[in-house]
């Protein structure tokens, strides 16, 4: 079955990158931003920009709208469990929800409300999105890496696969996306957190000092739980995570240091508060990630 229809969860800086970029392509009203009734009264008309253009994809109440092909859930993990209730009108028995939230409990909180079968894995990397004030600008559109969980229904990988290609959307479909997703979290576990703590940026966390230290141990803590629950992130995966934070603009911050700066809730809880409760599972000693939370949430 083809994707003919798309509604988005979250018009921030991911839901925005990928819905008008789908909007553009798609028939007309084929891709809706929908929100829950109330967020849609303070802010379903609200004019956003992306990269100076007016965004014109349409936004709908959840009350009014119809099950579709795709749900893109594309808000904080802080908003999960409201957007899940959002949801509830969208899916259909062939209803595919692609999260492109960070950290490793998104997809698993979907399927517990609404079943693996149309859930893979995805993680979005790469991308330099950075919505503030209204206007989402990038100019890395980054990527979508996706694969099949083992209650992924067989057709769901292959269909969004299908749709990404024809839409131009820049993925690819892992051999190991499990692998993909635990690196992905250690990552931010230390780069997101980090710059949130200190007001730094990719260069400040990558330049030898206090910053440097804070996100390198944070990352080897996740990578310890990682390990100990059974996912094979390396040394070698840190290494290769802290190379291509001191390969982007220096003064680039992600989007957790973005929450700071706009005053919303951080999503500490899906990385550090994960690191926290797997160290506590797995008798396993965290410090670093302690001090980051308590800091990040103080
Ligand atoms: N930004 C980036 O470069 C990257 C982000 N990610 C991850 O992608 C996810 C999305 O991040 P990002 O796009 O930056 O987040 P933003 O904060 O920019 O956007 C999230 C949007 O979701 C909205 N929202 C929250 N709850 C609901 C709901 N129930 N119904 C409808 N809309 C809702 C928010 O509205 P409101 O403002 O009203 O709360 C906001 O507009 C996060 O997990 C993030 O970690 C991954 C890779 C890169
Ligand atoms: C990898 C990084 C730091 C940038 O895309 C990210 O995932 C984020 O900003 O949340």
């Amino acid at each position: 079955m083809a994707i003919d229809t798309v509604a988005v969860i979250g018009r921030g800086a991911l839901g925005l990158l990928f819905g008008e970029w789908l909007g553009a392509r798609m028939a007309p009203g084929a891709v809706q931003f929908v929100m829950d009734d109330a967020r849609f009264a303070e802010k379903g008309a609200q004019r956003l920009l992306v990269n100076g253009e007016l965004a014109r994809v349409p936004v709908v109440p959840a009350s009014q709208a119809h099950p579709v092909d795709l749900v893109l859930l594309a808000i904080k993990t802080t908003g999960l469990e409201l957007a899940l209730d959002t949801m509830e009108g969208l899916m259909g028995p062939r209803t595919t929800v692609l999260s492109v939230c960070n950290g490793v409990t998104s997809e698993e909180r979907v399927a517990e409300r609404f079943g693996w079968q149309g859930v893979p894995l995805a993680v979005a990397q790469g991308m330099d999105a950075v919505f503030m004030g209204g206007e989402l600008t990038y100019r890395q559109r980054g990527e979508i890496r996706l694969g099949p969980a083992t209650g992924t229904a067989p057709w769901v990988v292959p269909e969004l696969d299908a749709f990404l290609t024809a839409m131009d959307v820049p993925h690819a479909v892992e051999e190991d996306i499990d692998h993909r997703l635990w690196t992905k979290w250690m990552l931010n576990v230390g780069v997101n957190q980090t710059c949130a703590a200190f007001g730094g940026t990719y260069g400040s966390v990558s330049a030898p000092g206090e910053q440097n230290r804070v996100f390198v141990g944070a990352m080897r803590e996740a990578l310890a739980c990682a390990r100990a629950e059974g996912h094979d992130v390396t040394e070698r995966d840190l290494m290769a995570m802290a190379q291509l934070m001191a390969s982007l603009t220096p003064d680039g911050i992600p989007s957790m240091a973005q929450d700071r700066l706009n005053g919303k809730r951080t999503e500490v809880e899906e990385f550090g508060g994960t690191v926290l409760r797997l160290a506590e599972r797995h008798g396993l000693l965290v410090p670093t990630n302690a001090w980051l939370v308590e800091r990040i949430e103080g």
